[in-house]
């Protein structure tokens, strides 16, 4: 299975040592063995959550830039989340969800593989501010089959730092959210959005990465 990882991820061009390839398995089974009490994913083959969990969420290594913190809204399982904290330990991964079940089988998850730089809560977005759980400041923000486009930004925005970055993961009606936002991204100090497009490796499944960046001259305006 290392093999299937690896090769898959290198049609992306995206390398990484043994060592991280077999924490990164060592992870998916974890969850496929949960998985069977309760319900983190409707993927219950092993090569299918390899390539559309794992793969798709380490696509995301190649925008993280010189990041120390990102924060992952709507993690459900760990996705994007845990395979990226496997991946880059010197990176702070701030995991927030609102069921209950998931964000224990997190917790689990970086007891078992002594993951440091992550940082797990439960919570509702919209009341992470209230809560005062962790930054309320981030420079990039990751999300992946979370909400529509709209709601993404409208969850980031009081948590985005100036400057900082929203990475909207989203199937193919990526571009056309992204179109009917209309005016939204101005009025919020948006630059022009950036969108990647890529396939999976073995599905051939279409996937796109929308990144928003805020040009915001001050917090304080939004
Ligand atoms: C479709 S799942 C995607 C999970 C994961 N990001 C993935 O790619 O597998 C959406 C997740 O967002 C969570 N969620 C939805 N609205 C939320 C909110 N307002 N605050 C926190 N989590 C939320 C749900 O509990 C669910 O786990």
């Amino acid at each position: 299975m290392i093999n299937y990882l690896a090769e898959g991820l290198s049609a992306l061009k995206i390398k990484l040592t043994d060592h991280v390839l077999q924490k990164e398995i060592e992870f998916i089974d974890e969850m496929l063995r949960w998985n069977k009490r309760i319900n983190l994913t409707s993927i219950t083959d092993r090569k299918e959550a390899i390539e559309k969990h794992l793969i798709d969420s380490l696509m995301l290594l190649k925008y993280l830039g010189d990041t120390e913190i990102v924060l992952d809204m709507g993690s459900g399982g760990g996705f994007p989340g845990i395979p990226l904290a496997i991946a880059e330990p010197k990176i702070k991964f701030v995991s927030i969800d609102s069921v209950g079940k998931k964000i224990n089988f997190q917790k689990h998850i970086k007891r078992k593989m002594g993951l440091a730089n992550l940082s797990i809560y439960h919570s509702r977005v919209e009341e992470l501010t209230q809560q005062g759980f962790g930054e309320t400041n981030y420079p990039l923000i990751m999300s992946r089959a979370f909400s529509s486009l709209q709601m993404t930004i409208d969850y980031a925005l009081p948590l985005l730092t100036t400057g900082g970055r929203v990475l909207a993961m989203k199937g193919p009606e990526g571009e056309s959210e992204l179109e009917n936002l209309g005016s939204l991204l101005k009025k919020h100090h948006f630059m022009e959005p950036e969108v990647s497009n890529y396939t999976l490796p073995y599905s051939q499944a279409e996937r796109s990465i929308i990144v928003l960046t805020s040009n915001q001259p001050d917090k304080s305006d939004k």
